[in-house]
Parts: structure tokens; sequence; C-alpha cells
């Protein structure tokens, strides 16, 4: 049961166009502790969607045209108001996403921070002159905001995911219309309350609820979106990237990701272990930059695995809103499944079970915390994102084997490795194919931090000063006759 200060964060309306609207249709959006109905949502479609657009680019008119100082004023409240509203929001995302509230109520505070971040970057949008080569002529280079930005995003993180893509985009200047995941609605909906309580004009930002693929169409087709940003799976990614080539949409794409979490012979075991515990098991390994391989150097092979399940053994799992619970449900069964398929085929193929590898005795879709020993590159989850609280360990003799093994992969979003040896930290550090590199910690993510990936893991970067550089379009002006 919800326990809100403001309930009227709990929306069961769409935000289009700065109203909030209902629909004949709905659909149910449920609590994966519990099974419960949250709440019903409208379910929209194309014609909603080419409204909130149509808004969008009306909105924007007005919006780019502000002082960046106003811009910022307005998110530096929207950020006051999340933060003042961190314990409603956290309630509200551990019931539809389940994970557990002191999970949820560090979420707000990451997703916060980037509103937090871009109040302040939207103040330093610079441009350039440029050494002209005739004299006749000044030439200059000014950033303008790219246009209205469309934006899909996932049920694993439902606020910080948004708030990823929203703050950058509204700093820039550009109107946002938000497609978030059925799964997770609530948080983007309690999001819209605040943004429109921070000042942020009507119709600039819209939060449609309804079905994927016809949001997703009208939104990768619109003429008037120049943007889309897009969190979730590569398979959609590819997907929707081949959508927006008809109106050659700009494109944030943040993946899949099947990070190697490295330990070698000299690295702080006790360290690595906690490590290995904060990157695999948060939000019961439902994150994109979840150690989702284990290599283990073959010298500590042993000890390491030994450590590792004493720590998963002090996992708490049960429902996200219960005191002291460490591990909350997965999203659905079709998660369990895949966590059951990638347990099988390494039993399967010659892997031994050190703890857990079934469905948790609280049923539905809890599952306990699993380690499995002696895994090789011939199993599937070698090269498929389990997205689950599994953590396979691979064992490794040789430097040069480890990169080769960490590199063979489609994808290239997180990874780590621990070691105090600074030669090895910079060789190993360099050689591996990815956008982040954690050294000796298995948490990287923050807000001033360019967040993203490499070959299939996506393309663009958000947060840090680099993020702000996706909204944005470089013009460039030459003044010439200047000697006449
Ligand atoms: N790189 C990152 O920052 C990051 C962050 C979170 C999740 N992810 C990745 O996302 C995946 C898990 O999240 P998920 O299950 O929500 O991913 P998903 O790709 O299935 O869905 C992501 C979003 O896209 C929507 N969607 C699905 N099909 C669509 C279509 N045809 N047209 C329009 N929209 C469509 C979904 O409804 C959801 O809102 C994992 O692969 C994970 O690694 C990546
Ligand atoms: O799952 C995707 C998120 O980006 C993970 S993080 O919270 O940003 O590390």
């Amino acid at each position: 049961m919800l326990h809100l200060k403001r309930p009227d964060l709990l929306r069961k309306q769409a935000f289009v166009a700065g109203r909030w609207v209902g629909a004949p249709e709905t659909i149910a959006v449920t609590n994966p502790a519990t099974g419960e109905t949250l709440a019903e949502v409208p379910k929209l479609g194309a014609a909603e969607t080419r409204e909130a657009v149509a808004a969008a680019k009306a909105a924007m008119k007005e919006w780019k045209t502000r002082p960046a100082k106003a811009r910022a004023a307005v998110l530096r409240r929207w950020y006051e108001l999340l933060m003042a509203n961190q314990e409603d929001l956290a309630q509200i995302l551990t019931a539809e996403q389940g994970k557990p509230l002191s999970e949820s109520r560090g979420e707000i505070a990451y997703g916060a921070s980037y509103i937090e971040w871009f109040a302040e970057e939207a103040k330093r949008v610079y441009g350039d002159t440029i050494p002209a080569p005739q004299a006749d002529r000044r030439l200059v280079v000014i950033k303008q905001p790219i246009g209205v930005a469309a934006a899909i995003t996932p049920w694993n993180f439902p606020n910080a995911m948004i708030t990823r893509k929203a703050a950058p985009a509204f700093a820039a200047g550009c109107a946002m219309v938000l497609r978030p995941a059925s799964q997770t609605p609530l948080s983007a909906l309690a999001l819209a309350v605040l943004a429109e309580e921070a000042g942020i004009p009507a119709g600039l930002f819209s939060v449609l609820t309804g079905g994927s693929a016809e949001i997703g169409g009208e939104l990768t087709s619109n003429p008037d979106v120049a943007k889309l940003s897009f969190t979730g799976s590569t398979e959609v990614g590819r997907l929707l990237m081949a959508q927006c080539a008809g109106t050659i949409k700009k494109l944030s794409l943040e993946l899949g990701g099947n990070a190697p979490f490295v330990v070698f012979d000299d690295a702080d075991l006790d360290a690595a272990v906690e490590g290995a515990i904060a990157s695999k098991y948060r939000n019961a390994g439902q994150t994109c930059v979840c150690a989702n391989r284990l290599y283990v150097q073959a010298g500590v092979y042993d000890a390491f695995v030994e450590k590792l399940a004493a720590a998963v053994a002090k996992l708490k799992v049960g429902r996200g809103d219960e005191e002291g619970v460490t591990q909350g449900p997965l999203i659905d069964e079709k998660a369990v499944r895949q966590v059951e398929a990638h347990i099988a085929d390494a039993l399967e193929n010659g892997a031994t079970l050190v703890t857990g590898g079934q469905r948790h005795e609280l049923g539905g879709s809890f599952f306990e915390p699993t380690i499995l020993a002696g895994v090789t590159a011939k199993m599937k989850v070698a090269r498929e994102e389990t997205f689950g609280p599994m953590a396979p360990v691979f064992k490794f003799d040789t430097e040069e084997e480890l990169i080769a093994a960490a590199n063979d992969t489609e994808f290239g979003l997180a990874s780590y490795f621990y070691s105090r040896d600074i030669g090895r930290i910079w060789r190993v550090a360099e050689a591996l194919e990815y956008g982040m590199v954690g050294v000796n910690t298995g948490l990287i993510s923050n807000e001033a931090a360019p967040f993203g990936g490499v070959k299939q893991s996506g393309l663009g970067r958000e947060g840090s000063k680099y993020g702000l550089d996706d909204y944005l379009e470089i013009k460039y002006l030459c003044f010439a006759g200047l000697d006449r």
C-alpha cells in the first residue's frame, strides 16, 4: 500500500500537450512483487502522438528564445521538487518496478542529479570564433537546440532514464515527447506533475502511455521530430534506428551490455567481492551495466568464489517495500525464464552451481541470487545479456587471454577490473573495447561522467559536459564584405 504525502503524484492520466487526458482503452500497471493492479493508464496512439509533437514544436518557439539562465532556473526548481518529494517518488517507483526502496530513493536522487547538472550546463553552451583564411570575413560558430526530441525509455530505471534525456533536452532549448515503458509509466507521470509545477511550459513536455509500436511508429516517422533518444535493448534500438532513417533523425542510443568484471591475482579480493555484489545484484541484476561475465585469474579463483558466495548468502530477497530487503522481484515471468535458460544451458555444458539456481520460495518472479563456477565461452551467458541475479564465474590464466575473452562480444557498454598494478591498470583500461571502464569499483554511474557505449551498445553520451551536445546543432556564420 502506498502512503503518499502527495497522492496527486500518482496519476492515472497521460500528459499530452499540457493537458491530463484519459482514453476509452487503458493499460494496467501492476506491482511485480504482488501482482496487484496499481493503476490503469490510457492506451494512446498515433493521433495523440501527433498532437503532442505539434504542441512541442509550438512550445519550443518561445522556450528556445528564453535566456539560458531562465531555462536553468526552471530546471533547478524541477530538481528541488524531485528532492522534496523523493520519498513519494521512491514509493511509486518501487511499487511499479519492484526494486528495494533504498535503491528507489537512490534512483530518485540519481535522476534528480541529472536535472541539477544540466540546470548548470544550460548556461555554458559556448560557440567559437575561427581565424578566417580571407581578410574580408569573420567565421563564427554558434550552437542551437536541435528541435523536438522524442524519447523512448525502459522499465528498469523509470525515473533516471527519463531525466537523463529530458534535462539536457530542456537545457538546450528543446521540447520532448516521451513514451515510457508500459510496465513503469507512473514514475514518468509523476515527473510530469513536478515539471508542470516547476514551470516547464505547457506542451514542451508530453508523456504518452500506450502501445509501443504505434506511438514509436509516429515518433520515428513524424517530420517534426528532429531527434530520437532511446534507451533499451540493442534489438529494439536497431529497429528504431531503421525507422528514423526515413526522416534522417539524429539519434542517441543507450543499448544492451555484456559487461566483463575481471579480478586479477593482485586484486584486493574483499574490495572485488564488494564491487561484484554492487555491480551484479543491483536492481536484481536488471541494469545495463551489470557485471554479466565475471573473469577471475586462476591464482585467486577459488578464494574469490568462496568469498562471493559468503557475501551472496547475506542478500535478502523480498518485497521492495519491506525493511532490509536487498533484492526485489524480477520485472516479469519472461525475465525469470531468461535467467533459468542461462543457468540450464551453463549447467548442461559443464558449469557447477555454487549457490541459488532456482525460483525463490516467495514465488512469482522472485529468484534466488545465484553463482555458477566453471563457466566457459561456449555457454550462452558468455554471449547474451542475462539481466538477472546470476553471476557466472570464468577462470583465466594470462592478461592477453583475458583481454581477448573480455572483448569477444558485439557489446561495448561497461567493463570493470580489479588490480593494484599501475602498469597492468593502464594496459587493460586502454585495451578494453568499452565506453566505460571501472577500475577497482563496480559502480561507475554519475551525472558528471559521460555514460554510453561503443560497438553495438549505442551512440552518443548522456550526462557530463558531453551530454548537451546530443541536443544541439552547430551553425556556422560567415561574415564577409568587411573590407567594403
Ligand atoms: N544503455 C543503457 O543506458 C540502458 C539502460 C537501461 C536498459 N538498457 C537495456 O534495455 C534492455 C532492457 O530494457 P527493456 O526490456 O525495457 O528493453 P526493450 O528494448 O524491450 O524496451 C525499451 C523501450 O522500448 C519500447 N519498445 C519496445 N519495442 C518497441 C517498438 N517496436 N517501437 C517502439 N518502442 C518499443 C519498450 O516498450 C520500452 O519502453 C536491456 O537490453 C538493457 O541492457 C540499456
Ligand atoms: O540500466 C541502465 C542504467 O543506465 C544503469 S545506471 O543506474 O545508470 O548505472
